[in-house]
Parts: structure tokens; sequence; C-alpha cells
């Protein structure tokens, strides 16, 4: 079987997308890339039910090279960040406040500076019917600026990474930074952080780790 650990990473991310509730039913999708192959969670399924098998193998033109069922509907959106990144995986999921936010704003206003994490301000891809050229077009369009994540209006979250648990882990920290901002606005006027206070954020990240010091 071609890309078998592959096809088994994206049963294990998919039971742990359905366990955190990132995705519900049929909804969501997961691929990772090797080299001119993408193994990519079928159509349709549950994604806490799929066996390897069940997920068939595109190549980075989207022509099916092994597998019994047809590749996900949003295959069309993951070639295409594949294609403009430097992705080697890929997590669309419905989570709940990540699609709160996709039906009400333009971008995830930047209230928690680990939103850096993601590569800076989350952008909300302009709507588009699911599975279409075009809406892919928005997400690539979104994630431009070396984004590891986007919104998709009035649908959900997509996240890439180097490697799946990158991925995967981007799609949870996108969760919880759109879950604190809904919470917070149920509170009161959240504080944005302002370009400053980002940059400034920026370059400690980028600082190398602090040596310890002996404290006297
Ligand atoms: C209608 C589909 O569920 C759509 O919302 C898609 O974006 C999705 O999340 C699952 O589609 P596939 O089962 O085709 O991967």
């Amino acid at each position: 079987m071609l890309l078998e650990e592959e096809r088994a990473a994206l049963c294990d991310v998919g039971r742990r997308l359905a366990g955190t509730g990132l995705v519900t039913g049929a909804s969501g999708n997961v691929s990772v890339r090797a080299g001119d192959l993408v193994a990519v969670t079928p159509g349709g399924m549950m994604l806490d039910r799929m066996t390897p098998a069940d997920c068939p193998v595109v190549d980075v033109e989207g022509y099916l090279v092994e597998g019994e069922r047809a590749p996900s509907s949003e295959t069309p959106m993951h070639l295409a960040l594949y294609a403009e990144t430097d992705a080697a995986a890929v997590v669309h999921t419905h989570s709940t406040y990540g699609t709160v936010v996709a039906t009400t704003m333009t971008e995830l206003p930047p209230i928690h500076y680990n939103t850096l994490l993601l590569g800076g301000v989350v952008r909300v891809a302009e709507y588009a019917t699911y599975g279409t050229p075009e809406l892919a077009a928005h997400v690539r369009a979104a994630m431009e600026g070396g984004r590891r994540a986007a919104l998709m209006a009035n649908h959900g979250g997509v996240t890439i990474g180097r490697d799946l648990e990158e991925a995967y882990e981007n799609a949870r920290l996108l969760e919880w930074l759109c879950g604190v901002y809904v919470r917070a606005r149920a509170v009161g006027e959240p504080r944005v952080l302002t370009d400053e206070q980002l940059a400034r954020v920026a370059d400690r990240m980028l600082e190398p780790p602090a040596r310890p010091r002996r404290v006297t």
C-alpha cells in the first residue's frame, strides 16, 4: 500500500479531531504530502471511522493514484496550499468557535499574541461554495504572507503545518484563539493588541532562549 504510514497517521488525527470536537459527523478533512503524492481523507466519511485503506492517494495534480474511495471534496484546496506554501499537511475543521468567527468577522482580531504562532492575524477567506476552485483560491489568498491558518467565511477553519502534528496543533490553537475571542466579547470589549505590541512579541519570539542565570 502506498503511503501506508501517512494514511495511518490521517486516521489517528481524524480520531483526535473528532474526539476534541473540532469536527463532527462527516465534516472536516485532512491530508499529508510525501513528495509528489498526497494522502487525503475520503469524501463524506466520519473522520473517526476511517481505516488507512479508506484514504485515497492522489498526485499533486489531483489525479487518483491509489484507493477505492473518492478523495475529499476539498482536495483542490489542500493541493492549492501545497502548491503555494511549505506545507506538508493540511487540516480543515468545522470547529465551533472558529465557525462563529468565520460567520461574523473578516479577521480574528489579535487580542492574544499567540496569533503570531499562526503567522500573524488570521484572516477570513471570502465565501465560496465548498469544494470549488474559487474557495481554494480564496483560502490561498487568505494565507498569503506566511500564515499557517485561515478561517473560511460561513464554513470553518484550515491550518497547515510542516508535518501532520504541526497542522493538527495549529488547528487546536486556532480554535483556542477563536474561543478566547468569542468569550471575551461576551464579557466586554476585548483590547486588541496594536501592531507595535505584536511586533515586540514577534522580536522576542525570535530571540534565542535566555541562558539560565544564578539567582543570588
Ligand atoms: C459538505 C462538506 O461537508 C464540506 O463542508 C467540506 O468542507 C467538509 O468539511 C467535508 O467534505 P469531505 O467529506 O468531502 O471531505
